[in-house]
């Protein structure tokens, strides 16, 4: 199908439109003869854009490959992802990179833009290949050591250094080492104290963003904060913001919905780095994503495998599923509340990470001239998540049995539909 009119389709400003779409496009009007597809009750928002997901491609394939990672995207009303470097190899040379970029290509349900590490082999010892990454086919704009900290000052002063020329952008897992006690699994406080598990205090975090915006300022750089979870970490980019620092920060769907009283039963799906946080700190999520001053809604989409997970808790690898779900959440936890209206969803899960990552064709407007990236979703309907309903390898989801927001109905890239719902 090249051309058609999706017809009666609301807009995310309120307006209801009919959207013609021909070889790629939104077009003035569609040939003669294209299909009318009735599309009443239904939003379009634009593609989805995540700026941090987990494809476990090359090394774990078992967990996810870019292929069924990217049929996850699109069944969760993504576009385009960004695929973080932490693979085994770590995705550190121009190489490495354009190998991904091409699985991306070869699936062809989202984009796939491929996030280079910061040093080599996230050791935290020395840059990684920054400018051949960035000239490569690949086009890394991107980089992060996620799943660890750049703990060297000084080697985050460099990184940041290098990236100014291109207009990169170093993604930071923001988490000092050395103020979680040995086998840190879980948020510190009350209930980590009662479960006899080690904790992450909320500091640990705080102080490493208050370090890289500094960092951030003295070199004129971008920094994004990946998946920001306390208050105090916050008020730093608040501050940081108000002071002009060119500072972005992201928060994940479960950092918005779960707290830790989900951990009372040692169930290591919900072990997740960093920890899921209390009710204080969710709502602080809340507001600042409203506010502006977490910019985008990221998932950090974290594939295991069973037997990666099947372990006392503080052996289970930490991470959790977050595509086919983050629209889902985004929902329940912001819209239904009243905190962003759909204008709200479109800026901070696409037209927002769009730009954070320099991705053309994405997070663009609903508008004549522009591609054909959308996302058709049904804002009423509920659903109940079932693990097995997936399109992801892996089935470490933490919204398994809930009953939540089901709205992704079909998703378009350029055009061509990726995901309709069966
Ligand atoms: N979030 C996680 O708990 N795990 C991530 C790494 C990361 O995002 O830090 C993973 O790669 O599994
Ligand atoms: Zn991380
Ligand atoms: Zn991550």
């Amino acid at each position: 199908m090249t051309a058609y009119v999706l017809s009666g389709v609301s807009l995310p400003d309120g307006a209801t439109t009919d959207l013609h779409v021909a070889d790629g496009h939104l077009v003035d009007e569609a040939p003669s003869g294209a299909e009318r597809v009735d599309c009443s009750g239904l939003l379009a928002l634009p593609g989805l854009v995540d700026v941090h997901t987990h494809l476990r491609e090359p090394g774990r394939e078992d967990a996810e490959t870019v292929a069924s990672g990217a049929r996850a995207a699109a069944r969760g009303g993504f576009t385009a992802v960004l695929a973080m470097a932490n693979t085994q190899p770590v995705t550190d040379t121009a190489e490495k990179a354009e190998h991904i970029h091409d699985l991306g290509l070869a699936a062809g349900v989202v984009d796939v833009q491929v996030i280079g590490a910061i040093t080599k082999g996230l050791r935290g010892e020395e840059l990684a290949e920054l400018g051949l990454m960035h000239r490569s086919r690949a086009g890394v704009t991107m980089f992060s050591d996620d799943g660890m900290c750049v703990q060297d000052a000084s080697l985050m002063r460099k990184a940041l250094e290098w990236v100014r020329p291109f207009d990169g952008v170093i993604a930071q897992h923001s988490q000092e080492a050395t103020l979680a006690g040995p086998g840190a699994c879980c948020h510190e406080g009350e209930l980590s104290g009662r479960l006899g598990l080690g904790g992450w205090p909320p500091v640990a975090e705080s102080v490493i963003i208050a370090r890289d915006v500094m960092l951030a300022e003295a070199t004129g750089s971008r920094l994004h904060v990946c998946h920001i979870t306390t208050a105090e970490g916050v008020e730093v980019v608040r501050w940081a913001k108000a002071r002009g620092i060119n500072v972005t920060a992201e928060v994940t769907p479960h950092h918005l919905l779960l707290g830790t009283e989900e951990l009372v039963d040692y169930d290591t799906v919900y072990k997740v780095n960093p920890p899921l946080r209390t009710s204080e700190h969710i709502e602080a999520l809340r507001a600042a994503l409203a506010d502006g001053t977490i910019d985008a809604v990221a998932t950090d989409h974290a594939p295991h495998a069973p037997q990666d997970k099947d372990h006392a808790f503080v052996d289970a690898r930490p991470g959790m599923l977050g595509l086919e779900q983050a629209l889902s959440v985004v929902i329940e936890t912001m819209v239904k509340p009243g905190r962003l209206d759909w204008a709200g969803v479109a800026d901070r899960m696409s037209h927002t990470p769009a730009r954070i990552a320099r991705l053309a064709g994405h997070g663009r407007p609903l508008a004549v001239g522009e591609p054909a990236n959308l996302v058709l979703v049904d804002p009423e309907r509920m659903g109940t998540v079932d693990r097995d309903a997936s399109a992801s390898l892996s089935r470490n989801n933490p919204y398994h049995g809930r009953l939540l927001p089901d709205p992704v109905v079909a998703t378009y890239l350029r055009g061509r539909e990726t995901y309709r719902r069966a």
